[in-house]
């Protein structure tokens, strides 16, 4: 394939899919978009921290070739003003594994969310967001370490599908006519309209993949989290298809909460996993004040995104919250946060949110030494004090240094 403006390293090899599973060589490339706001100073520490990381795992004998791809601002610049180049999008597709910065979207008008669309796009379903607690990081919490859950937060569906109609428009008028004459709908006169769409294959494929992750990493829940009292054919749909699925396809792996307590009295039999569900507005209180109830939630796009940045607080905040863009195959990695504009250009802020969905991309090919080494000079790093801004503000007697400084210090630990 050739493209525009991306350069494939031709010293590198791409991963393929066989059966049903990646194909990494020892030195396969790796697509990453820089991003922006703060994308470039975090893009810039972590790609250090990995390649160090790589080169102290494997001595030499594994390397990434790195393939910088282009969306967002920059690519703006080099496209014409295309902020979401196609060949992007197909070098993602060729490459299958990629990492991307944050990406700035216009409220209230504007282009749509650069981030949502490439989901879209690209098909990436799941939004699998770890919420794992570091020893040592500041949190507001008196047992942090209570916090050990997984977020899977579908990504295609809801509230984010962009089926709006502004006030005003020709469109929202005949939509509106329409509800009010044909359905006997009733709303405020020039009301904004928006759709929220929630089907039983997108619910099912992230409910699904959220099970098979509890199954395969001995997590003892599922929590399905909705707002069904209200939302019934959406919200309560996703609830309902989500027991259906781990009944049609886990039933010999799962049992409800229900007959938790009915047939086994509260006690887990081992081996099973427990589905149950929790009504969102209590979800964000019960994490708070009961975190270790929970191992994994299932969650609609709108909910997993508010649940996302306020669980991340228990751990440390937006400075570590890492997480995954994911399809069967292509996966699309990238921190929780986003562009920080007043932070832009001013090397200052965490690169760990970055650097850790870095950690999840080397688990996913397999090179799990890499994200243990990160891991464990993370540890190190934060122990002696050495921290960004976001930390140092909530430590006693920390040593405040940049994103750079940051990157410098752990790599020295590694
Ligand atoms: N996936 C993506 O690309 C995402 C993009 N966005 C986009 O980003 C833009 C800004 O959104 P906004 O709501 O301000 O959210 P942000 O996540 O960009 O920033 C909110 C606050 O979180 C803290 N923060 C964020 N990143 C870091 C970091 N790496 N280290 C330390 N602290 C951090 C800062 O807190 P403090 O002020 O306390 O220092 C910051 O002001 C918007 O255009 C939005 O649409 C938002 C989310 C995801
Ligand atoms: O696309 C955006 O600008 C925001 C997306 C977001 O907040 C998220 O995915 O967590
Ligand atoms: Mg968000």
């Amino acid at each position: 394939m050739s493209y525009r403006h991306i350069k494939i390293p031709e010293t590198g090899q791409k991963i393929t899919v066989e059966n049903d599973r990646l194909k990494v060589s020892d030195n396969p490339i790796l697509g990453f978009v820089e991003g922006d706001g703060i994308g470039p100073d975090i893009t810039r520490a972590a790609l250090r921290v990995w390649d160090a990381a790589v080169e102290k795992a494997y001595g030499g004998k594994r390397k990434v070739h790195w393939a910088e791809l282009y969306l967002g601002e920059k690519a703006a610049g080099m496209y014409d003003g295309d902020y979401f180049p196609a060949e992007t999008l197909d070098a993602i597709k060729d490459l299958i594994v990629a990492i991307k910065g944050p990406l700035t979207t216009p409220v209230g008008g504007g282009f749509r969310s650069l981030n949502v669309s490439l989901r879209q796009e690209l098909d990436l379903y799941a939004c699998v967001r770890p919420l794992e607690y570091f020893a040592g990081v500041p949190s507001p919490m008196r047992h942090p370490e209570e916090v050990d859950c997984v977020i899977f937060r579908e990504n295609t569906e809801d509230v984010y599908c962009g089926i709006e109609y502004q006030s005003g428009t020709p469109e929202n008028k005949k939509l509106a006519k329409f509800l009010r004459e044909e359905m006997g709908c009733e709303f405020f006169e020039d009301a904004g309209l928006g759709i929220k769409p929630i089907s039983p294959f997108g619910t099912k494929r992230l409910v699904r993949k959220a099970i098979q992750y509890a199954i395969d990493n001995n997590r003892p829940s599922v929590t399905l989290v909705h707002k069904g009292n209200i939302m019934k054919f959406t919200e309560g749909a996703f609830r309902n298809w989500g027991y259906e699925v781990a009944r049609e396809e886990f039933g010999d792996q799962t049992i409800t909460e229900d007959e938790l307590w009915s047939k086994y009295d509260g006690k887990r039999p081992e081996g099973k996993v427990v589905i149950n569900d929790r009504i969102a507005d209590i979800m964000f209180q019960l994490m708070q004040l009961r975190p270790a109830e929970f191992h994994v939630l299932a969650t609609m796009n709108l909910n997993g995104d508010y649940l996302s940045d306020a669980l991340a607080a228990e751990v440390g905040g937006m400075g570590i919250a890492p997480g995954a863009n994911m399809a069967d195959h292509i996966a699309v990695f990238e921190a929780t946060h986003g562009t920080a504009p007043k932070y832009a250009g001013q090397d200052k802020v965490n690169p760990s949110s970055l650097m850790f969905s870095g950690s999840m991309m080397f688990e996913y090919i397999g090179w799990t030494e890499v994200s243990q080494l990160i891991a464990s000079a993370f540890t190190k790093t934060v122990a002696d004090g050495i921290v960004t801004y976001d930390f140092a503000r909530q430590m006693e007697g920390a040593t405040e240094v940049p994103t750079s400084g940051f990157a410098d210090a752990l790599i020295e630990r590694l």
